[in-house]
């Protein structure tokens, strides 16, 4: 089980350093999707470059030209990049296309899915890598969990890897691990902790 820390707010030069911070305990470094929005690729590169040994996944949430887009972040040095599950089947298509040219992975972001076991069938009949159950930052402010989603999805899923995200903490950390996802992707507790080497130590030893 991998520890996806997602850097989402904090200038480049700021992200760095918070991340060589925490690092020993992250197994995957997201480029968050604010982020990206803000330093574009250059994030992807100054993360591969200072961590190369990490992986780094560069969260594009593509919604259309799929094999374009995700070609910008495997460029870049991305391991991963992700789309959009909403998106047309011949954007994911396009993506997974490039996944496969670039020898990487695609992250299929399941947000604002409505039926998610047709879509996760459909997800693995056109073979995507890894399928994220994903409740969003205005989604948890309105109270919101991926805990009910992500059981939909660990029950419908039968090749794809899973990931999960949204609000995870220290505190919640152990029924997110009791349903076996292989990823889980934590941003705003670590980044807001008080003391994010004891939030991310506490997390990722609830994974262990
Ligand atoms: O993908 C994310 C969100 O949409 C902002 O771009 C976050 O990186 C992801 O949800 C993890 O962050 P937390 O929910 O704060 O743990």
């Amino acid at each position: 089980m991998k520890l996806q820390l997602a850097l989402d707010e904090m200038p480049l030069v700021d992200a760095l350093r918070f991340a060589d911070k925490v690092a020993e305990h992250v197994d995957i470094i997201e480029i968050g999707t604010p982020f990206v929005m803000d330093e574009g690729m250059r994030g992807v590169r100054e993360f591969h470059r200072f961590f190369p040994d990490k992986e780094i996944l560069a969260d594009l949430k593509i919604m259309d030209g799929g094999y374009l887009e995700a070609s910008y972040a495997y460029e870049a040095g991305a391991a991963y990049a992700t789309i959009l599950g909403v998106s047309d089947n011949l954007t994911i298509e396009g993506a997974l296309k490039a996944a496969r040219d670039f020898e990487r992975k695609l992250v299929v972001d399941m947000i604002c899915v409505e039926d998610l076991p047709s879509r996760i069938a459909k997800m693995e009949e056109i073979g995507v890598d890894i399928l994220a159950v994903h409740t969003g930052a205005d989604q948890q402010a309105a109270g919101r969990e991926p805990i009910e989603d992500l059981k939909v999805m660990t029950e419908n899923a039968k090749k794809a890897q899973i990931a999960v995200a949204g609000g995870i903490n220290s505190k919640t950390i152990d029924k997110y691990v009791a349903l076996k996802p292989e990823i889980i992707i934590v941003g705003s507790a670590i980044g807001h902790a008080e003391d994010p080497v004891a939030e991310a130590k506490a997390i990722k030893d609830a994974m262990l």
